[in-house]
């Protein structure tokens, strides 16, 4: 059976760079949960339907035809024909999100596409990082990892990622949706069991390290 290596953390830690480069490197595959979530606000909206009323989100969620990768060299996302991968990363997806992630009905059918990737992935196992993967999506996984940073931190990480927006209304809209999205999970403090990686102090490369070797000690192997 393919493990799961969970990952959660708030926006901004680097779950989805650090997660990527950590595949990369011992060859599993990724999988960015977000992307499912981001994907699903931009279908309700491209349905020019409400991502707050979770009727429609629900509607929506009947018929979704997204298609996610594993392989971390490709993050395309589609739903149906349509290349949604730059799409589903505007700040108008990213401020419909979480009111599409809030529906349970949602989460549990999102849920089970994330358990069936990976139980049909070609990969020893992937790296699946989202913000309930440790306590909802993974809680039995060998490998379990909170990614945490400062919030100004990443706030600052995450406008150096979008250039030409201002780096005030990034960070706003970052807070804001740390406060929804804690309504629904908490992903800013560790289950028994996670190990908690505080990147805020790290740069890049170290905080790969880091959680290559928090993995390496619970699995016994060994890169490069
Ligand atoms: N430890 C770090 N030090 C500096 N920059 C980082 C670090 N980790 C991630 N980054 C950068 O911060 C940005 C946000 O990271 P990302 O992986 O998108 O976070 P998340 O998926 O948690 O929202 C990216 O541009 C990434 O390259
Ligand atoms: N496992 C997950 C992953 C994402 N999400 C939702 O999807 C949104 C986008 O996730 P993301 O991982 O792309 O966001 P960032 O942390 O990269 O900014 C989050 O703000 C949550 O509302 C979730 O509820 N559960």
């Amino acid at each position: 059976m393919t493990d799961f290596i969970a990952i959660d953390g708030p926006a901004g830690s680097g779950k989805s760079s650090v997660s990527k480069a950590v595949a990369r490197t011992l060859g599993f595959g990724y999988l960015d949960t977000g992307s499912a979530y981001r994907a699903l606000a931009w279908h309700v909206l491209d349905r020019g339907a409400d991502t707050a009323d979770a009727g429609a989100v629900l509607a929506a969620v009947a018929e979704f035809p997204v298609r996610l990768g594993l392989d971390p060299d490709d993050r395309a996302v589609h739903v149906g024909d349509v290349d949604v991968t730059e799409a589903i990363r505007e700040p108008a997806v990213s401020g419909a999100v979480s009111g599409v992630a809030r529906v349970p009905e949602v989460r549990e059918q999102v849920n089970r596409l994330f358990r069936s990737l990976v139980a049909e992935a070609p990969y020893p196992a992937v790296v699946v990082e989202g913000r309930d993967i440790t306590t909802v999506v993974a809680p039995d996984a060998p490998v379990r990892i909170l990614l945490t940073a400062a919030p100004e931190v990443r706030a600052a990480r995450r406008a150096g990622e979008l250039a030409g927006e201002n780096a005030e209304a990034v960070a706003a809209a970052l807070h804001k949706r740390d406060a929804s999205d804690s309504a629904v999970v908490d992903f800013l403090n560790a289950a028994e069991g996670v190990e908690v990686v505080d990147s805020t102090e790290l740069d890049f490369p170290q905080t790969i390290d880091a959680v290559l070797s928090v993995i390496e000690r619970i699995r016994g192997v060994h890169h490069g």
